[in-house]
């Protein structure tokens, strides 16, 4: 599964309406950017999708969720708990299998920090902790992934190679951008918020940054 299609996706907060209602219907092989000013609703609407989707998506949410007095190695094996029996997690705790232990500081040296493996959490800098959150959404190796502001905490080249590593990785995917040219570079299909409402869907390749300022 990769893509999805959601109708009467609605959120509220004290009794006000920030979100929809709004159908949204992604197909494999869209790699959407999600724009829009700041309270517009991005991050709601990749919510309630993750509740839709679930287990089936990768997720990079804007708060990390990382746990902080473990090491680097098993916030990323973390991405693929729900894969394997308990009794294999509860061993990777105290001693990780080499095959694991080879396939995350691959994917660690891939986002520039492998020497950072068995370093705990809390000590890494916030751009180092925003690519330990997207190395765990690309062990998770779902189908579909979903990022809200991934590479934020990133300078300019590091955040070209993130974006190109996940374009890569994920066919399908819905990630929140507030930067307009990474978003146009690295998707094929834009859609708009505002006021909580699709206010634009469309190709990339037909949208220049005027277009999408428009919604700012
Ligand atoms: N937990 C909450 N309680 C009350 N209001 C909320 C809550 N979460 C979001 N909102 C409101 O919902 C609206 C949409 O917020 P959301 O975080 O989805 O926007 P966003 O487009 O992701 O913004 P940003 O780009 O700043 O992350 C905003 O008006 C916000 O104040």
């Amino acid at each position: 599964m990769s893509g999805f299609d959601l109708s009467g996706l609605t959120a509220s907060f004290g009794g006000e309406r920030v979100l929809g209602p709004l159908s949204l219907t992604v197909n494999p092989g869209d790699q959407i950017a999600l724009v829009g000013k700041s309270g517009a609703g991005k991050s709601t609407l990749i919510r309630l999708i993750h509740e839709q989707v679930g287990r089936k998506s990768s997720l990079v949410p804007q708060e990390l969720g990382l746990v902080n007095a473990l090491p680097v190695f098993h916030n990323v094996f973390m991405g693929q708990l729900d894969k394997h029996p308990t009794w294999y997690n509860t061993l990777t705790l105290v001693r990780p299998f080499a095959e694991d232990r080879t396939e995350v500081k691959a994917l660690l040296k891939a986002l520039g920090m492998d020497e950072k493996l068995w370093i705990p959490t809390a000590s890494l800098s916030g751009g180092q902790r925003q690519r330990v959150a997207i190395a765990r959404a690309i062990y998770r190796n779902a189908g579909l992934l979903l990022a809200d502001e991934p590479v934020s905490a990133l300078d300019g080249p590091l955040a070209h190679l993130v974006m190109s590593l996940l374009t890569e990785r994920f066919d399908t995917s819905l990630i929140a951008l507030h930067d307009v040219d990474l978003a146009l570079k690295y998707s094929n299909r834009i859609i708009g918020i505002q006021d909580g409402q699709v206010a634009l869907d469309e190709s990339s390749h037909r949208l220049s940054p005027a277009d999408i300022m428009g919604l700012y």
